[in-house]
């Protein structure tokens, strides 16, 4: 497919006017973890979008997600939101067809901030969706990271390297915490499983408080301030559109095969581009501003994704430059909402 017509087109479009919604012989009763999160609530309109039932639990508190990411869903009859921590079972008497588990914290800034509720999301949390998943004979998908390649020291990271991670380091909460994700789910028996590990993703509903690089860059050069470089600029990572991987998730959830992928874009960027890139984009003034790498921030990383050609037929489609185009557009119309009456 060409980047021409998926530019915010069909399936790819950014619903704020619900579409009729075609009858699907086929539909799913499909439970989304995380729902209302950056990730979550992009499978979500997908699978809505494709006539499926969708059921999510979100936090009451919508802790790092968004009520409005889901919002536009809240009247449909296809759509149930239940507000529901994780971290206590889910006892519920619904035979789901598919579990997307994705709930988590994901932004460093985020998952750093209470480690403990990010491992017992990882932990427990997964636990407990697995024991659902048993229950109701549904096909499980946990969404694990490329931070658990850690600080790489194979580039490109293929999904046989076994990573270097620092136990007891700053991420470990996270990095850790997914490790013991994938073990759960290799260990746990009647369960039929899929496991994406997911590359840095951005997008539309990435909060502006996020606290990831995109977020950041795009945020600081459309106020005109100076886009934060953590370290001397050399980092790489390689940033996926959200709708790859929404692409990526739903090819994986279908398919039959039960060992880890990666799903990531292959093209890698240091900061220093990457900020030189959202400067451009954005029509910016901004300067760039140097400060200290965080902790164990992994120098680069770079996915291996021949496992999801060869076996999804799945790769990227969305350059950089269309995909930061876009939530720059999306970042301008929050930042508008935001701004206080003047
Ligand atoms: O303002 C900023 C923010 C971040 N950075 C740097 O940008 C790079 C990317 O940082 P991000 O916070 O966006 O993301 P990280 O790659 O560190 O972690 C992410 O990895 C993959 C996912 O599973 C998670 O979404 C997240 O843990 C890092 O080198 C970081 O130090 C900046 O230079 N400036």
């Amino acid at each position: 497919m060409s980047h021409a017509h998926t530019k915010l087109a069909g399936l790819y479009a950014y619903p704020t006017v619900i579409p009729e919604i075609p009858a699907n012989k086929d539909a799913k009763l499909v439970l989304v973890t995380g729902g209302a999160g950056f990730v979550g609530s992009h499978v979500i309109d997908r699978l809505m979008l494709q006539g499926h039932r969708v059921l999510t639990g979100c936090l009451d508190n919508f802790y790092t997600g968004s009520k409005r990411n889901i919002a536009h869903w809240a009247d449909h009859p296809n759509f149930c939101l239940l507000s529901h921590d994780i971290t206590d079972p889910l006892l519920i008497d619904v035979q789901f067809d598919r579990i997307y588990h994705l709930a988590c914290p994901a932004s460093p800034p985020h998952y750093q901030s209470d480690p403990i509720a990010t491992l017992k999301t990882a932990f427990m949390g997964t636990l407990h969706m697995l024991d659902l998943a048993k229950r109701t004979g549904a096909r499980f998908l946990l969404s694990s990271t490329s931070e658990i390649y850690g600080d790489p020291q194979v580039h490109p990271q293929p999904e046989t390297y076994w990573g270097n991670v620092n136990s007891i380091g700053p991420r470990a909460c996270y990095d850790e915490g997914k490790r013991v994700s994938e073990a759960l789910v290799y260990s746990y028996t009647g369960v039929d499983i899929r496991v994406a590990r997911i590359f840095n993703a951005y997008g539309p509903r990435l909060s502006p408080s996020d606290g990831r690089v995109i977020s950041n860059f795009l945020t600081q050069s459309i106020q005109g301030l100076p886009l934060s470089v953590y370290g001397d600029g050399s980092t790489s990572r390689s940033y996926q559109y959200i709708h790859d991987l929404v692409d990526g998730l739903l090819l994986l959830m279908e398919s039959q095969y039960s060992l880890p992928i990666n799903i990531g874009n292959t093209c890698e960027y240091n900061l220093i581009q990457l900020a030189n890139l959202v400067i451009k984009i954005t029509g910016s003034a901004s300067d760039i501003v140097f400060a200290e790498a965080p902790i164990d921030d992994p120098h680069r990383r770079r996915p291996d994704i021949s496992r999801a050609k060869e076996i999804l037929g799945w790769e990227p489609k969305w350059d950089i430059e269309q995909g930061i185009r876009e939530t720059a557009e999306w970042f301008r119309t929050i930042s508008m909402e935001l701004r206080p009456e003047i």
